[in-house]
């Protein structure tokens, strides 16, 4: 059974087993040439991917293998990206299709952005956090060694195929990571996704199991709901940002050696500590912060972090307006709100509770 979950009117995201020849029938009947990118990973899938599409009539298929996780996010690979494209003389009506976790999704839905100003792009996630946050929603982009996303662009796929199947091989630590995210939607918008972890974590990461599918599913349907409203993050988008200020900090300053979701999860209780020292959110709600991300076995504290170091990255979040930082905090669970240019000492505080 597949689910298709729509992002407005502009695209859907479908989510079921074995469904990958659906992305194929994604890419327009207009390309003449389609470009694969992948990462080492999951060449397999690209393969299977690349045959249903070179089966098609008149087709050329290209095939691109960037290097793993973060790495792949720099301008180097773009570049690499871009001169295979040039070369292999890709016009507005040929296509990108990326099959990977979010590094591979970022990337190259970045070079389908920029590529003569705009080509078609298909996402094909096989993490568990691409399928509920990267792939989904259209931000794209690159790392530099300033800071997490600085360079990239809005930019929608003409569709998204979520394949569960594909995560029978993922790493057991890159399905925990991708479970932050999940959390980050409950805590946000969906309290009965805590309610199903809560209720069984362990059924929460069987990729063949019911548990997980609907948390992929809820995630999808937040995330849809708040990009549907809001592309261009001019307001309720942020509130996908929850707990991403510190996250991309400790990712920046660590190197891009952490995977995103395990940040995240560190993330959110800093944002939820902050919630607190700020009166907004309840000692319990903080520490339910705490329970669910512990159930699922992820990060809640990053001890031994340089303050000076961690503030100063937190200045280049993408929320800052002028000299002032911008915070997603919660006031209640399900009810996210905004702290504008917070004390130093609570923001010291938050940092203490984490460390
Ligand atoms: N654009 C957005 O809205 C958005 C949202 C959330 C995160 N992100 C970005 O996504 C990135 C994190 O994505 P991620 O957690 O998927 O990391 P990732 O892309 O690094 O993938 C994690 C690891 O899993 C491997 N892998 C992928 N699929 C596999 C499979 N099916 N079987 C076996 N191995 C597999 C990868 O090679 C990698 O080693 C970060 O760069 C983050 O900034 C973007
Ligand atoms: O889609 C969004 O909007 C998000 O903020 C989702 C985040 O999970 C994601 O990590 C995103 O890439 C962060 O965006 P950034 O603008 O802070 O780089
Ligand atoms: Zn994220």
């Amino acid at each position: 059974m597949t689910t298709t979950i729509a992002v407005g009117s502009d695209y859907d995201v479908l989510v079921g087993h074995d469904i990958l020849d659906a992305a194929a029938d994604l890419v327009p009947t207009s390309a003449a040439r389609v470009l694969v990118v992948c990462s080492p990973a999951v060449q397999h899938i690209s393969d299977q991917l690349s045959d249903a599409l070179a089966a098609r009539d008149g087709l050329e298929v290209h095939r691109a293998t960037v290097p793993d996780a973060e790495s792949a996010k720099s301008v180097e690979v773009l570049a690499d990206l871009w001169g295979q494209l040039g070369r292999a003389a890709f016009t507005r009506t040929d296509a990108i299709v990326c099959v990977g976790g979010g590094t591979v999704t970022d990337l190259g839905g970045f070079a389908a952005a920029t590529w003569l100003r705009g080509v078609p792009v298909v996402q094909v996630p096989t993490t568990l956090l691409a399928m509920v946050d990267a792939a989904v929603g259209g931000k794209t982009g690159i790392n530099t060694a300033e800071g997490k996303n600085l360079v990239g662009a809005f930019y929608p796929p003409v569709g998204v195929v979520c394949d569960l199947a594909t995560l029978r091989t993922l790493p057991e630590a890159d399905l925990r990571a991708g479970m932050a995210e999940v959390v980050k939607g409950g805590f946000i918008a969906d309290p009965r996704i805590l309610e199903l972890v809560e209720t069984d974590p362990a059924a929460a990461l069987d990729v063949d199991g019911p548990v997980l599918r609907e948390l992929v599913e809820r995630k999808i349907a937040v995330k849809a709901r708040v990009v549907a409203a809001d592309l261009l993050e001019s307001s309720l988008r942020e509130i996908l940002n929850y707990g991403h200020t510190f996250a991309h900090a400790i990712e920046q300053v660590e190197h891009y050696t952490w995977r995103h979701g395990d940040a995240v999860a560190v993330g959110l209780v800093f944002a939820a500590e902050l919630s607190h020292a700020a009166g907004r959110l309840s000692a319990s709600d903080v520490q339910r912060h705490r329970d669910v991300l512990e159930a699922l076995r992820l990060p809640t504290r990053y001890p031994g972090g340089s303050w000076p170091a961690l503030r100063t990255a937190m200045s280049r979040d993408k929320k800052s307006r002028g000299s002032s930082l911008r915070f997603v905090v919660l006031d209640a669970v399900g009810e996210p709100g905004r702290l504008e240019a917070p004390d130093e000492e609570l923001l010291a505080q938050a940092f203490a509770a984490v460390s």
